[in-house]
């Protein structure tokens, strides 16, 4: 069976009101989020704490059905991989920065059922995660520094993506950080297809067309590949 890139919007719920995690992730899905981008913030690896596993267990046992990924901003990703394929996660994706051994990481994701994701920050090459894209199931390409939500998008970035989308006709490519409808065609035309987006998102009047907006965009430009 021949495979497909498809374009997919995953939302991020960062900048949401936190109080109401479950209304919010729920009326982003309704809008057609793709998936949740769950992001996870120990204040050790980035200067931020966000949310652990007990919440996103508490928000999968609403949820049910849902693909969750975790975009693991901690300085020790294998500590949390148990419990977070306890919680119902669907995609465990990490740093590579703080890891020494990323391959046993990479294989105890997928031993323990989650699809595995590798992230850089704008700091770190590309040559650096292209090592183990044959042992993932897709690569984050930061836009932003990791830490906090509505930051600007670094278009310089877009480099990573292309050169990736040249060598990896199928990879799966994620971009995150100050990506919305300003910013979508750079993603896009540099060929990434996994899409997350917090602010732009959760702060627009019309989450649906702002989500339909931006996975037009993206799918045109994998059409025309
Ligand atoms: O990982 C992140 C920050 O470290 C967030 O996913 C990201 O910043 C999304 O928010 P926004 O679209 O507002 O930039
Ligand atoms: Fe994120």
């Amino acid at each position: 069976m021949t495979r497909h890139l498809k374009a997919l919007i995953g939302p991020s719920i960062l900048n949401a009101d936190l109080s109401k995690l479950y209304e919010e992730s729920q009326k982003l899905l309704d809008n057609g989020a793709d998936y949740l981008h769950l992001d996870v913030m120990d204040g050790h690896f980035v200067p931020n704490l966000t949310l652990g596993h007990p919440v996103v267990k508490c928000l999968r046992g609403k949820i049910k059905d849902a693909f969750f990924e975790t975009h693991m901003m901690v300085s020790n990703p294998e500590q949390w991989i148990l419990p977070m394929a306890d919680a119902g996660v669907n995609q465990y994706t990490f740093h590579i920065e703080p890891v020494d051994n990323v391959e046993e990481v990479c294989r105890k994701v997928r031993e323990n059922g989650m699809k595995v994701g590798v992230a850089i920050k704008p700091g770190t090459s590309v040559t650096e995660i292209e090592k183990y894209i044959s042992i993932s199931d897709m690569v984050l390409i930061m836009t932003v520094e990791p830490g906090f939500g509505g930051q600007k998008f670094m278009e310089n970035q877009m480099e990573k993506v292309k050169y990736l989308r040249d060598h990896y006709p199928l990879l799966d490519i994620e971009v995150d950080g100050g990506v919305g409808p300003s910013t979508i065609n750079c993603c896009a035309t540099a060929g990434a297809n996994m899409i997350v987006s917090g602010t732009a998102i959760i702060g627009s009047n019309d989450q649906a067309s702002t989500i339909q907006l931006m996975r037009d965009a993206v799918q045109q430009a994998i059409n025309k590949k």
